[in-house]
C-alpha cells in the first residue's frame, strides 16, 4: 500500500512550493491515474514515489516504510523510452534480471513471458531502432514488469505516440495489468486516457500543487472501445475535465 501523508515539497533554491499538502492512499493492485495542468506537481509526486526526490514535509510510505530511495519494489516507466539501443528487445527485458543475478535460463523464461504478454514475441531479437514508438514503449513495460515490482510508476508513458497507437497501448496495458495485477500510478495530461485506465482518477491543481478531486471510476474491466462512447464514461470524463479546466480559469 502507498501512503502519502501531508506531503509537502518546497524547492528551497527557487523558494517555490511545488506540493502544498498532498495526502493519498493507494491500495495494492489499484490502478490510479493522476491528471492536472502543467506544473501542478505530478512529476514531483512521481519522483517522491520513485525515491528520486524527497518530501520537505509529511511522509511518503510504501507498506508502512518511509521511501528512502529507488527500490526493486517499484518499476519506473517514463515518456522517453530509455531502452538500451545496442540491446535487442529480449536483452533489454532481461537487463534488470541480469543485474539482479538471476540465472540465464530463468532470465530467458521470464523475459519471454513478458515479451509475449505485451505482444512483442515476433520482435524479441529486434533492436529498438527498428521498432515503432508504441513497440518501444511496450518493450519498456515488459522490462519494468520483468523484475517483478509490486508497483509500476508511469509518467506520461504514451505522450510521444500518435492517437491511434495511444489507444492501442492503453488497451494493451490494461490487458497486461488484468493478467498480472500490480499497483499502477499513471500520470497523464489526457483526461480520456485517465478515465479509461483507472480505478480512481486523482485531479491535481497548481500553486501550490495539491489534490482537488478524486473520482472513482466504477466501470467494469475489461474496458472496451464501446465503453468510451457510453453515457457513464462521458459523465466521468466531463467530471474530471471540469475539475481540471475550472481551476485554470480561476487561477
Ligand atoms: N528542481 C526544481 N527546482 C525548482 N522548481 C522546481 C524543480 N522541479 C520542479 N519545480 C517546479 O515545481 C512545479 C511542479 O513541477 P512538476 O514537474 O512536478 O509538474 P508537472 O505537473 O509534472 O508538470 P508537467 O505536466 O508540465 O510535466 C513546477 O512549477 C516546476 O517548475
Amino acid at each position: 500500500m502507498i501512503k502519502l501523508q501531508h506531503v509537502r515539497k518546497v524547492f528551497a533554491d527557487a523558494n517555490f512550493t511545488a506540493l502544498g499538502d498532498v495526502s493519498l492512499d493507494i491500495s495494492d493492485n489499484e490502478f490510479v491515474t493522476v491528471v492536472g495542468p502543467s506544473g501542478c506537481g505530478k512529476t514531483t509526486v512521481m519522483n517522491i514515489l520513485a525515491g528520486l526526490d524527497f518530501p520537505t514535509g509529511g511522509q511518503a510510505l510504501v507498506d508502512g516504510e518511509t521511501i528512502s530511495g529507488p527500490g526493486p519494489d517499484r518499476g519506473v516507466i517514463f515518456q522517453q523510452y530509455a531502452l538500451f539501443p545496442w540491446l535487442t528487445v529480449r536483452k533489454n527485458v532481461e537487463f534488470g534480471l541480469r543485474t539482479a543475478g538471476v540465472p540465464r535460463a530463468e532470465r530467458r523464461r521470464t523475459a519471454e513471458h513478458f515479451i509475449d504478454l505485451v505482444g512483442l514475441s515476433d520482435f524479441a531479437d529486434a533492436l529498438p531502432r527498428t521498432l515503432s514508438g508504441g513497440m518501444k514503449q511496450r518493450c519498456a513495460i515488459a522490462r519494468a514488469y520483468a523484475v517483478n515490482p509490486s508497483i509500476l510508476l508511469m509518467d506520461e508513458p504514451f505522450g510521444a505516440v500518435d492517437a491511434l497507437t495511444r489507444v492501442r497501448l492503453q488497451e494493451q496495458l490494461l490487458r497486461t495489468w488484468s493478467q498480472e495485477k500490480r499497483t499502477v500510478v499513471f500520470i497523464t495530461h489526457d483526461v480520456d486516457e485517465a478515465v479509461f485506465l483507472a480505478n480512481r482518477v486523482v485531479v491535481m491543481a497548481a500553486r501550490p500543487g495539491r489534490i482537488v478531486e478524486v473520482v472513482d471510476v466504477d466501470l467494469p474491466y475489461p474496458r472496451t472501445e464501446e465503453m468510451r462512447l457510453s453515457p457513464a464514461f462521458t459523465a466521468l470524463r466531463n467530471r474530471v475535465w471540469s475539475a481540471v479546466y475550472h481551476q485554470e480559469t480561476v487561477a
